[in-house]
């Protein structure tokens, strides 16, 4: 069966980037993984002076606005570690929170993926043929909590 996930008030919406959990990485504290993932764009960048903004942003929402600004100068190798970042900030979020975990683990064998119509790379984009690296790596972060936990074996 494959589980689709994308808006955070649907069915598994805490699957998603945009879901108010928290996480604490290297001793700085994001209101949500897209928070944390939009302001790494900008990491070393001309442009890192958005950094605190994004970090300061109400919502997920304004953290990605902000991040997507089209005049913002993104880091250089931005293309090379994204995905990287963003693993390391999904499997922060699954480890400091157990009742998402527990969702998580729930799904068993079960194909996550994001269905988000327009992203073709984090989700499987309107026509399903996306790369879907965000239910990929949701994937990978079940089958290491799995190991690190030991339960639903
Ligand atoms: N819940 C949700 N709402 C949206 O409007 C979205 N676009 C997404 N997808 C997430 O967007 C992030 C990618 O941002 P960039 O295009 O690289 O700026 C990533 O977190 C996707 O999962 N989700």
């Amino acid at each position: 069966m494959t589980i689709y996930f994308y808006k955070v008030w649907e069915p598994y919406g805490c699957f998603s980037n945009f879901s108010p959990h928290g996480i604490e990485i290297r001793g700085t504290y994001w209101s949500t993984v897209e928070h944390y993932y939009q302001a790494q764009k900008f990491v070393g960048s001309v442009d890192a002076v958005i950094i605190p903004l994004i970090s300061a942003a109400q919502t997920p929402e304004q953290a990605a606005a902000l991040g997507r600004c089209s005049t913002r100068k993104v880091r250089c190798d931005w293309d090379v570690v994204k995905t990287e970042v963003m693993k390391e900030a999904v499997l922060k979020k699954f480890l400091t929170h157990a009742e998402i975990r527990e969702t998580l683990l729930t799904t068993g064998d079960n194909l996550l993926v994001e269905n988000s119509p327009n992203d073709y790379f984090w989700g499987c984009g309107a026509n399903k043929t996306g790369e879907n690296y965000l239910g990929k790596i949701l994937m990978s972060v079940r089958e290491e909590i799995r190991s690190l936990f030991c339960r639903y074996q």
